[in-house]
């Protein structure tokens, strides 16, 4: 099977041709119920289907959160399976957020499950956790770039609890975090027009300027909406390096639904104030 262009490549097409925003699929209970639907396995394909239909040929990127598709077992993940096949059709890229990390062995698995081309689940990217030590990654460092996939490494995560294992201070003087940074901007190193491995990097986290956030590779920054963050705040947060932030929104743009025109008002909304930002940075 012939290896897709590098992540990289696709995404930065895609966000300069559809807008530059991530809607995150996360089927919370209380979503579900506010859109009037039963939180079991019928109501997830609805709701599911739902957001796919009206967003998947104008959106640039999806998220899925895997959690809540996992919690409903096989069924709920048929229908991620679904949804992952049927934003890719539309043209959409898929970032599964799994956020997967084991020893090398394993996540060799966990590689092959999201990043072979031909696997059920292949999306064109995956959230992954390096605490288990950046090189544990390798197996899927790998596979990415023989797949033309990427990967999105927690590196400064959006909850006030991150800190304290990702602020820490290393021997060498540098944070967890940074070292992590460091890692990536040598995967991306010498790629264009952007490296295909990304990090995970918190919209809510205020000035982080004392970050070396040029990794040459994208920035997935949820936290926008629920979590109070704003579109406003992403070049106050990510400085020289907003140009490649993937902002991503779930739940203030999922409670718009049900309605299909409500949803894309919504998606609209926040790609315009995140354009906007950017362009006045
Ligand atoms: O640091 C992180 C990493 C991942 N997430 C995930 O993003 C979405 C955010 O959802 P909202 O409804 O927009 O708050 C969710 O799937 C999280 O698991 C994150 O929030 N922070």
């Amino acid at each position: 099977m012939s290896p897709l262009e590098p992540f990289g490549a696709r995404l930065r097409h895609a966000m300069d041709s559809r807008g530059p925003l991530c809607v995150g699929i996360d089927p919370h209970a209380s979503l579900l119920a506010s859109w009037g639907l039963n939180d079991d396995i019928q109501g997830l394909e609805t709701f599911t289907r739902t957001v796919v239909d009206a967003l998947a040929d104008q959106v640039a990127v999806f998220k899925p959160q895997s959690a809540f598709f996992e919690r409903f077992g096989s069924r709920g993940i048929a229908v991620l399976e679904q949804a992952v096949a049927d934003l890719r059709d539309a043209g959409a890229l898929v970032v599964m957020d799994a956020k997967r990390g084991d020893i090398g062995s394993t996540m060799a698995a966990y590689a092959e499950t999201y990043l072979r081309k031909d696997a059920p689940l292949f999306s064109d990217a995956l959230t992954v956790s390096p605490y288990l030590g950046y090189g544990s990654l390798k197996p899927a460092v790998d596979l990415a770039r023989e797949s033309g996939a990427g990967l999105f490494v927690l590196a400064l995560t959006s909850n006030p609890e991150g800190a304290e294992v990702q602020h820490a201070v290393r021997a060498d003087g540098r944070t967890v975090a940074a070292t992590m940074l460091a890692h990536l901007a040598e995967e991306n190193a010498g790629a264009e027009p952007l490296g295909s491995f990304g990090a995970v990097v918190g919209a809510t986290l205020g000035d982080l300027s004392s970050y070396d956030l040029a990794i040459n590779g994208p920035l997935l920054a949820p936290g926008i909406g629920a979590q109070g963050a704003t579109p406003a705040d992403l070049p106050r947060v990510f400085g020289d390096a907003v140009r490649n932030v993937v902002p991503n929104v779930s739940r203030a743009v999922l409670k718009a639904g049900p309605s299909s025109a409500a949803l894309r008002d919504a998606a609209v909304r926040f790609a315009d104030e995140v354009r906007e930002a950017v362009a006045a940075a």
